[in-house]
């Protein structure tokens, strides 16, 4: 058989530049302005690292300001969420990516934008590090959550470092509010440089899985960050990614998710995929048309809705055995899927109708794919009141869920 997914991704990607080529090609960086504007590009990667591209999926640009969120899980991951927070806050600004958006104590709003995203930069590596160090650390942080060396496109770099008096400002402002650490003029050197590291989809649906899976490439297996620096990183991109269009986009997408001016478009939903899309033009908000409009196919069809209700709590039980049905008498709590917190007290109440009557009972996990750590403490203190309760607990465990 061959699969079915590569053929939708394929019509997915035709569908949405069918509908229409309207937008423009970003222009400010003029090295931007000489893209072709009919590329178009997609790629998904599952969590256990298959790979699927559609259209110019291996056609290089510069990441721009899809670079932000992975600078900002270097920074978290560098200097701890405490001192991340001193100097850029997790609040959206509504407002476009390029605006002076300072909170009223001189953070910036959020690392999605240009403001919180150059002082994000300087918090990098070590707090000594120079500003070529941090630039290093920056590639091969954002190459190893792509699986590849990432290399800089030296045109690019220079045609935005000639017409970045605005980023220039805006670091000089939270330079002045004392939120800067280092240098302005290095500050906007080198988050130039790293917006203009070269992928292509591929790199960003891997990149985007790695951060939807906890921190751990898909491909490569190497963890690169701790899955609390993900959880971080994607709850800013799920409020802040889209810049002002941040709300229509959770609400309507329902996917964390971040754009940036050549026309990428990055998309993570946790534990399920990671998204790559490419198309130069852009809408008013300065995000590609035709990346959003895969997306948006993505979403509706795939049921990818982040706040999409799982069903889960129902199928908990697989059965349950009572002892005078069994030749050996033993009574049996057969639970199956994945415990977590809801699944486990749907658990805990199977195990709070066992009858008091000190009789053997047979915990059967042989079906439970897996926990977390929620829903191994819970099974755990489950079966510890069963055995304070006088009944003596066999549990079958062949994966050694409750033992990790
Ligand atoms: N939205 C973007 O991708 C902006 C990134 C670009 N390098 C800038 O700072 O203007």
């Amino acid at each position: 058989m061959r699969s079915p997914v590569p053929d939708y991704l394929d019509e997915v990607r035709r569908s949405c530049a069918d509908d229409g080529d309207e937008g423009e090609v970003a222009s400010y960086i003029p090295e931007l302005a000489d893209a072709d504007p009919e590329r178009f590009g997609v790629a998904i990667c599952t969590i256990d690292g298959t790979l699927y591209g559609a259209g110019d999926d291996e056609h290089r640009f510069t990441i721009q300001s899809i670079s932000k969120p992975f600078a900002y899980a270097l920074a978290l991951a560098d200097r701890g969420l405490e001192t991340v927070l001193e100097h850029v806050g997790v609040e959206p600004s509504g407002d476009a990516f390029n605006e002076i958006s300072l909170e009223r104590n001189g953070r910036p709003r959020n690392a999605m934008i240009n403001i919180g995203a150059i002082t994000t930069h300087t918090l990098v590596g070590e707090a000594d590090a120079s500003p070529a160090e941090r630039v290093e650390r920056i590639r091969s942080g954002l190459s190893a959550f792509a699986g590849r060396e990432l290399e800089i496109d030296e045109q690019v770099y220079e045609s935005e470092r000639s017409t970045s008096s605005r980023n220039m400002a805006l670091a000089y402002l939270v330079h002045a509010q004392g939120k800067l650490e280092g240098e302005p003029h290095d500050a906007v050197d080198g988050y130039t440089k790293q917006c203009s590291l070269l992928v292509d989809v591929r790199d960003l649906a891997v990149m985007a899985m790695t951060l939807a899976a906890g921190g751990r490439n898909p491909v490569t297996r190497e963890q690169i960050v701790p899955a609390w620096v993900c959880r971080q990183v994607l709850s800013v991109m799920a409020t802040c990614g889209m810049y002002d269009a941040a709300g229509d986009w959770m609400s309507h997408v329902g996917i964390p998710a971040k754009s940036g001016v050549a026309g990428g478009v990055l998309g993570a939903l946790p534990g399920q995929v990671g998204i790559g899309a490419f198309s130069p033009r852009l809408d008013e908000y300065g995000n590609s048309v035709r990346g959003v409009r895969v997306c948006e196919r993505l979403s509706r069809d795939m049921g990818l809705h982040l706040m999409q209700a799982p069903e889960v709590a129902s199928h908990v039980l697989y059965g349950v055995v009572e002892p005078d049905a069994d030749a050996d008498g033993v009574r049996e709590v057969q639970l199956q899927g994945t415990m977590h917190f809801a699944a486990a007290e749907v658990a805990l109440r199977e195990l709070e109708r066992v009858p008091q009557d000190g009789e053997p009972v047979v915990v059967d996990l042989s079906r439970v794919a897996s926990t977390n750590k929620v829903g191994r403490r819970m099974l755990r203190e489950g079966i510890r009141r069963l055995e304070r309760d006088g009944h003596e607990v066999r549990v079958e465990d062949p994966d050694g869920l409750l033992e990790t």
